[in-house]
């Protein structure tokens, strides 16, 4: 069905990869929209923003980390009808970065297995980003 006004809300997400090949999740607060779903860490990108540099802002204010924005490689992207919005999310893979990443806003973290990662949780609009990390990482 065609919709004649849907809010368009742009987001950029990164899938951090350590050394092991591990990726990171963040648990989203209580009291936020889907509260204690993992999801990869990131925000809305701002008015006047480039998605890279919206991504780094993001990471660095959630994570405390100085993240490489020459190195963000594209991966896939998330287009996904929720009730009030569309979300419309790019997936960067993120393998460099200066600092220790540290939950700043209180959020658990956990690093895991591309593979593993049906296992957790996750956004509805998360789905389709699963196998791309799967065939990259293992
Ligand atoms: N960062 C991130 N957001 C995601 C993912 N999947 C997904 O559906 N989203 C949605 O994209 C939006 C992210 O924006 P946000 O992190 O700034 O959202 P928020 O609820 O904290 O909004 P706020 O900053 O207005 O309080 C949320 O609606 C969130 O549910 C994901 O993997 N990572």
């Amino acid at each position: 069905m065609t919709q004649s006004s849907t809010r368009l809300v742009l987001v950029v997400a990164a899938a951090l990869v350590d050394p092991d090949g591990r990726v990171l999740l963040a648990q989203r607060p209580a009291g936020k929209q889907l509260a204690g779903l993992w999801e990869f860490p990131g925000g809305k990108i701002e008015p006047g923003e480039r998605p890279e540099q919206a991504l780094a802002r993001e990471l660095a204010e959630e994570l405390g980390i100085d993240a490489c924005v020459s190195c963000m490689q594209p991966l896939a992207f998330a287009s996904h009808a929720y009730e009030d919005f569309h979300l419309l999310m790019p997936l960067f893979v993120c393998r460099r970065w200066d600092g220790m990443v540290v939950a700043k806003e209180g959020q658990a973290l956990k690093w895991a297995r591309a593979r593993d990662l049906r296992n957790f949780p996750m956004p509805p609009a998360d789905a389709p980003l699963i196998d791309p990390l799967v065939a990259l990482l293992g």
